[in-house]
């Protein structure tokens, strides 16, 4: 399995678009084969979904997913931790998101985590490899919220709170039951104490051609 940081992974993404795949494909991809791992978890027919996205691209995969759950009959509340998406990408994929997905926004509705029921699980988008610990307030409270619902956590790419490349980890970061790393492994997640908020963790393929990853040093972490 390919381990790499976070300046490689952009690099990957970056060779990727030369090679004619957008980051709005890359985005739809991580949330449609996010989709398809947590199938082998979830029914979703009339199950309760809650989605942490956050301001970035990690935040834009979990907008993705949220659109392919309700698609296939969940009930579905996106909440918005840090505002209104900053990513065109991730702009674009709430715009997407059907009217029946209830979307609160913290940074408005301030109390909006103390009225939420335990889901039947819940998504970290919160924050991938941009992160750098410790958290701010108001996403330490809603990663707080997610380790005590007692809902299982999939964590897309990383669980929020962890440093990609350092594996250090905020105190609060998010304990999660999987983690569907997107291409590539990253140090978190094979390097304690980060790894150890993980999880299982699924590498999906995002469909970036092999040919991206060439030129680049990586390491090779067995699995
Ligand atoms: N590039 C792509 O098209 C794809 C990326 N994928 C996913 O994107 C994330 C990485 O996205 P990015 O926008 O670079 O970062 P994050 O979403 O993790 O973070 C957003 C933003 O937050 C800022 N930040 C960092 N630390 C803090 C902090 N302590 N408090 C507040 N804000 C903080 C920082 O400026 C970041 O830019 C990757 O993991 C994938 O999930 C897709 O997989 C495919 C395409
Ligand atoms: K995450």
């Amino acid at each position: 399995m390919r381990l790499v940081t976070s300046a490689q992974m952009k690099q990957i993404e970056r060779n990727a678009v030369l090679a004619g795949l957008s980051y709005s494909e890359m985005m739809e991809n991580a949330g449609r084969v996010a989709f398809g791992a947590l199938s082998a978890y979830h029914d979703f027919e009339g199950e309760t979904a809650l989605v942490f996205a956050g301001k970035g691209n990690n935040g834009g995969d979990g907008l993705v997913l949220a659109r392919m759950l309700w698609r296939a009959g969940a009930k579905v509340t996106v909440l918005l931790c840090d505002g209104e998406p900053q990513t065109k990408e991730a702009t674009a994929n709430l715009s997407l998101l059907p009217r029946t997905v209830a979307v609160l926004n913290l940074a408005y509705e301030t109390q909006a985590l103390e009225g939420l029921s335990k889901p039947d699980f819940v998504v970290d988008a919160l924050y991938g490899t941009g992160f750098h610990p410790p958290f701010e307030m108001r996403d330490r409270q809603a990663a707080q919220w997610m380790n005590c619902c007692g809902a299982p956590v999939y964590a897309l790419d990383l669980p929020s709170g962890v440093d990609a490349d350092m594996a250090r980890a905020d105190c609060d970061a998010v304990r999660a039951r999987c983690t569907f790393a997107f291409d590539s492994l990253k140090y978190a997640h094979c390097r304690e104490p980060a790894k150890g908020y993980c999880g299982e963790v699924h590498c999906l393929n995002i469909w970036i051609p092999e040919e991206c990853h060439r030129g680049l040093y990586w390491e090779i972490e067995e699995q």
